[in-house]
């Protein structure tokens, strides 16, 4: 199953024809693979050089220092540092990693919590500039997908604007390959991202893996070319297109050429996700483009609900005992009725 990368610049400035293979190519992609990859996009060698270096200045914190900014657990959107927690370890799952998430900058329900060391000075100024650039970038993907719907009148994009995203940069720590083999340890296990759209963009390292839908078994993603964007289709599209886009299933695990290896190292991991929501008060029921004469197979329940309850049973650390599968990570149109 090849995920086609895409050239970004023939939408952006591209003949009309351009503009809309690329848009019919991503829905393409989007459908068959729920991932797309994407070349000549917003960002420079230079940025993305930039990012990286400001998330290995922050992980390189001392713990204390970082842990000025926690992360509060619960459903709510996550803002500020979420360390590896290592007492989990003897848990049915295990995400050896750590993060920090940073949310709109207008928001003030959830504000942002930045560190406030001299050390990381212009850390927020370059992560917020980061972040709307980010922004722009899906809604103009947005855009596309209306492009290739044929229902080219902002609608989905304004059901974006003010989008609530939460942009979060994961550090994978070292871990041994032997670590890894035990069951219930990842880097991040199986799942599927919550909004329409996830962009990504990983380190050299590599350990990306994607559902291949045509074997049902995971397939890495290489990081080929570091610049490469990697787009995945997250549950909001799922629901909002009454199932007919399924959500990219992803995870990070042993890099594929350390894999069967025994005694070794895996060297630290790092990625941004801009975890794209749509406006927290628009329904992620479907669109009427996709209802037909049987019922809608997705309740209308707000984007900001839907992330709660997602976080919920995601995040939720009681319940994490009783997971058997990854099966609660994933949304599929099985597992749409809505419990809580
Ligand atoms: O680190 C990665 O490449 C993936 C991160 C991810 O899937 C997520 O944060 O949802
Ligand atoms: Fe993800």
């Amino acid at each position: 199953m090849a995920v086609p990368t895409l050239n970004y610049s023939h939408f952006i400035s591209g003949t009309k024809e351009q503009r809309e293979t690329f848009s019919h190519d991503l829905l393409d992609s989007f459908e068959r693979t729920g991932f797309a990859k994407l070349k000549a996009h917003a960002f420079n060698a230079r940025e993305l050089t930039e990012l990286f270096n400001w998330g290995h200045k922050f992980f390189d914190r001392p713990l204390d220092v970082k842990s000025n900014i926690p992360n509060e657990t619960g459903p709510r959107p996550m803002r500020g540092y979420t360390p590896w927690r290592v007492e989990e370890v003897g848990k049915l799952h295990h995400d050896a990693q750590e993060h920090f998430d940073q949310g709109p900058e207008y928001d003030t329900e959830y504000p942002n919590k930045w560190p406030q060391e001299p050390e990381l000075a212009g850390f927020q100024d370059f992560m917020e500039e980061f972040y709307r650039k980010c922004d722009s970038v899906c809604l103009t993907l947005m855009g596309a997908l209306e492009v290739a719907w044929g229902i080219d009148d902002g609608s989905l994009v304004a059901r974006c604007i003010p989008s609530a995203t939460d942009l979060r940069l994961t550090h994978y720590p070292t871990i041994p390959v032997d670590e890894m083999k035990s069951s219930g340890t990842s880097r991040i296990a199986p799942h599927t991202d919550f909004g329409p759209i996830t962009l990504l963009f990983q380190d050299s390292t590599g350990g990306l893996e994607i559902e291949d839908r045509t074997t049902n078994t995971f397939v890495p993603l290489p990081p080929t070319d570091t610049m490469e964007m990697i787009v995945n289709v997250g549950d909001t599209l799922t629901r909002w297109t009454n199932g007919k886009i399924t959500g990219g299933i992803h995870q990070v695990t042993t890099p594929e050429s350390m894999k069967g290896e025994s005694g070794l190292v895996i060297p630290p991991r790092m990625s941004m996700a801009y975890l794209f929501k749509a406006e927290r008060n628009t329904s992620v029921g479907p669109l009427p483009k996709f209802v037909t004469k049987e019922s809608a197979n997705y309740p209308e329940i707000t984007a900001f609900e839907f992330q709660r309850w997602k976080n919920r049973i995601v995040y939720n650390v009681e319940e994490e005992e009783h997971a058997r599968t990854f099966d609660r990570f994933i949304e599929t149109p099985k597992a749409i009725k809505l419990q809580a």
